[in-house]
């Protein structure tokens, strides 16, 4: 059996520190939540989140759209956010209806409000980052992860299996910052299982369950599952087949409770830093 590394006790300083930002801003940090329709995987997340948000004195402001709404009048609402100046924060829940271009929308966003690090800006800030920089937040969520558990990336041999815009592309950007010997790998990838065998860490984060099995991972491998999958019971489930590999492994995220909780106590914490840098300004 493996080492779990736990999201909790990752989440719990970063939650901290957004509870102390808080106390001491004077006015109160606000997240607008911005859904189309009724999605279930952009309610669930719009659900955990706000719980993270108010527990440490973040409001959250829900602002929930017709699934019919178009691409102008979306705009119209965001263009709103940007300008209120009691809206710290904006966050775009995903996915979107199909008839709106998701990544066209996410560029509406003010890069300063940008909390989930969408935007072309946010995402190139990636490359080269700095602390204070609204990189995206999954990928950061992973990193946090990694810091918290001193796993060594410089010379470490890191597969990533996803190439995402949202988590896998701007992860690769921090991974190499960090001077990993990184594999990106693809749904068009022709050997999966060699990557990840070869690999001391395997990142997942492709949306599909149980694509990672016990047979493509080496014994001392430390497995990080960034995946958010609803299994036919409907329990959430990340991109491992977690029963199998945790027996096999050094070290493993569990889903729930792996980097889902570190990403939402993430945005919380980048909120009230948000706030609190303005407020200091
Ligand atoms: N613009 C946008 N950015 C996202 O980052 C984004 C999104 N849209 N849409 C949906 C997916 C999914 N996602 C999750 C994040 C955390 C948990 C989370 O907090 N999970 C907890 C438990 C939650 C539970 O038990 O239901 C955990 O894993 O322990 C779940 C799902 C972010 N996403």
């Amino acid at each position: 059996m493996s080492k779990l590394l736990k999201g909790k006790p990752v989440a719990q300083a970063l939650l901290a520190h957004a509870t102390e930002l808080t106390a001491q801003s004077r006015a109160k940090p606000c997240v607008a939540m911005v859904r189309v329709g009724d999605d279930s995987a952009a309610l669930g997340y719009q659900r955990s989140a706000s719980k993270v948000l108010q527990q440490v004195g973040i409001e959250v402001q829900p602002v929930e759209l017709d699934q019919q709404t178009n691409l102008s009048q979306l705009k119209q609402t965001i263009e709103r956010l940007n300008h209120a100046p009691e809206i710290t924060a904006i966050l775009i829940l995903e996915p979107l209806p199909a008839s709106l271009p998701a990544a066209q929308v996410q560029e509406l966003l003010d890069p300063a409000k940008d909390i989930d690090g969408n935007t072309r800006v946010n995402l190139g800030r990636s490359v080269s980052p700095r602390p204070e920089d609204l990189v995206p937040l999954t990928a950061a969520a992973v990193l946090a992860l990694l810091d918290f558990y001193q796993i060594e990336l410089r010379g470490a041999r890191v597969t990533l299996v996803g190439d995402s815009l949202t988590v896998g592309r701007p992860l690769a950007n921090l991974l190499l910052d960090r001077s990993a010997t990184l594999t990106v790998c693809d749904s068009s990838t022709t050997d999966l299982a060699a990557a990840t065998r070869g690999a001391d860490i395997v990142i997942t984060a492709t949306g599909q369950l149980d694509l990672l099995t016990a047979e493509m991972v080496a014994a001392d491998a430390i497995v990080i599952d960034v995946g958010t999958n609803y299994d036919a019971a409907g329990k959430l489930r990340g991109d491992v087949d977690f029963a199998a590999v945790s027996q096999k492994v050094r070290a493993i995220t569990p889903v729930p409770g792996g980097i889902g909780a570190v990403t939402t106590a993430l945005l919380a914490e980048r909120t009230a830093q948000i706030l609190s840098r303005a407020e200091r300004d």
